[in-house]
């Protein structure tokens, strides 16, 4: 997303499921689109429904494909309808098992972490030169059956011990309350968000999505004031 400030921030909305709301959140300005295969989510969508959809994002923002420790042949029906521009591994994948599904499909690869504590940011290491960009998410909640989308935030001052190269976005419990101390605390060049912009779960909130991108300009435009170089 450009800002009036001209700076950049990629801004990814998650878990879509009407075309009133994939509508919106491109005219607001999202760069990433997020359709969410997984069952047990409220956010769950079908294939051929995700697909339709994605037709509204075709060439303004990034189709991305969340996916959590799926089969081959999930995988299949999911990047034959829908035809992503990226996938989102969203479970416990291996480093093999991301580059095998890189290669099944030449598509860039976004992996998620879960972050409590600074140990957890080391999983990385196995992954750099194999995933294309890192997503770091909150661990879930005790007792949830989902590994995102569950609206809780982790400690962002652990993003401080990364390496400056690392190209990250940043989730977990995002709203327009907080992504501003986000951004300005992380300088993550990308956010997702999905819980927050919701009004019920599964459920996208126009207005919620409005204020949430009105924070992400305010915050942009704060740093670039600052002389940050998002
Ligand atoms: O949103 C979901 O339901 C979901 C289900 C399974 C895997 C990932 C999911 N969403 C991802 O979770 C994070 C954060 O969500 P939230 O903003 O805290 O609600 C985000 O990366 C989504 O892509």
């Amino acid at each position: 997303m450009k800002t009036s400030a001209g700076t950049n921030i990629d801004v990814k909305i998650c878990g879509l499921r009407t075309a009133e709301a994939v509508q919106r959140a491109l005219d607001l300005g999202a760069t990433h689109v997020g359709f969410i295969f997984f069952g047990k989510s409220p956010r769950n969508i079908d294939p051929a429904d995700a697909a339709e959809l994605a037709e509204l994002a075709r060439g303004r923002a990034k189709v991305v494909a969340v996916t959590v420790n799926a089969d081959n042949d999930d995988l299949d029906e999911i990047v034959a309808l829908l035809r992503p521009d990226m996938l989102q591994l969203h479970g416990s994948e291996s480093p093999e098992r991301v580059l095998t599904v890189k290669a099944m499909y030449g598509l860039p690869i976004i992996k998620a972490f879960s972050v409590r504590e600074a140990g957890d940011l080391a999983r990385i290491d196995a992954y750099v030169g194999i995933a294309d960009r890192f997503l770091f998410d909150a661990k879930p909640p005790a007792g949830s059956d989902l590994p995102g989308g569950n609206g809780v935030s982790f400690d962002w001052t652990l993003m401080h011990a990364l390496d400056g190269g690392v190209d990250y976005m940043l989730s977990g419990g995002l709203n327009k309350d907080n992504v501003g101390e986000a951004i300005a605390m992380t300088r993550a060049a990308g956010i997702d968000v999905s819980s927050g912009v919701e009004s019920a779960p599964g459920v996208k909130d126009i207005t919620r999505m409005e204020e949430f991108f009105e924070a992400v300009r305010r915050a942009t435009d704060r740093a670039s004031a600052a002389g940050s170089t998002m």
